[in-house]
């Protein structure tokens, strides 16, 4: 036996000579599927029957494609289903950003034109801006030039920069008089305040009272 050559070994297996082999093909073909089987063998290619050329060669390309066809979809069914029990996040509920078209000498650059040439945006008039500056100091400053807000432990005098703010002037006023830092993370925890309102500082926020009210 010529055992170099795998497929014909596997094939000797399973078929018989004489009309056995008819029979033996046609319960495979049937293992298989909807291939109609010729009667009569192909001799010459020792009973491969796949490769009877009475069978048209349309119905060989099909069932090959098929297959390939069956394994693409199988394999990419499922990373498909993963991904979708994997990704699956809480709807959240949308954040309204609505940008107020500025007025004239409103603009960010104007802004920054602004912070270089005034002399106390923040109203220190000559107090350190290292003070420690407690929350009830902070709710007291409410209106006028002086309204203050806190963000990120920092206290700051927003009330210059009320009409430059891009998201207008009724939403800056929702952080006066207490600590904005949620407020302003929601909106957009992107934007620098760091630097936009490094002339409105005021002080730093002393939160020891409200750490000892936690430890109590
Ligand atoms: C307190 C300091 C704050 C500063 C320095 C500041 C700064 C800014 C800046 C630079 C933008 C433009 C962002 C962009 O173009 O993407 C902006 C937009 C906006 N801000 Fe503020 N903001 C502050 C506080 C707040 C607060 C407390 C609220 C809400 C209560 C708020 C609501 C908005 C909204 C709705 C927009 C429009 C967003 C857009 O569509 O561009 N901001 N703010």
């Amino acid at each position: 036996m010529d055992t170099t050559r795998d497929d014909e070994f596997t094939f000797s297996k399973v078929a018989s000579p004489g009309s056995e082999v008819v029979l033996e093909a046609k319960e495979l073909a049937s293992d298989v599927g909807n291939i109609t089987l010729k009667d009569g063998l192909d001799q010459q290619s020792n009973g491969l029957i796949w490769k009877d050329k009475s069978l048209p060669p349309k119905e060989e390309t099909i069932g090959s494609l098929s297959f390939t066809v069956i394994d693409s979809s199988s394999s990419s069914k499922k990373p498909s289903n993963e991904s979708s029990e994997t990704f699956k996040t809480p709807a959240r509920k949308p954040i309204t950003r609505t940008k107020v078209p500025f007025e004239k000498g409103y603009s960010q650059m104007d802004w920054m034109k602004l912070t270089r040439t005034h002399p106390d945006l923040a109203g220190l008039k000559g107090e350190s801006n290292r003070r420690l500056i407690p929350m009830d100091e902070v709710k007291k400053h409410k209106s006028g030039d002086s309204m203050w807000t806190v963000l990120k432990g920092r206290v700051y005098n927003i009330s210059p920069y009320m009409n430059f703010h891009p998201g207008g002037v009724d939403m800056l006023m929702k952080a006066v008089g207490r600590d904005g830092t949620l407020l302003f993370n929601k909106y957009h925890a992107w934007v620098n305040f760091d630097i936009l309102l490094e002339k409105c500082l005021v002080g730093v926020l002393d939160d020891t009272k409200a750490k000892k009210q936690e430890e109590a």
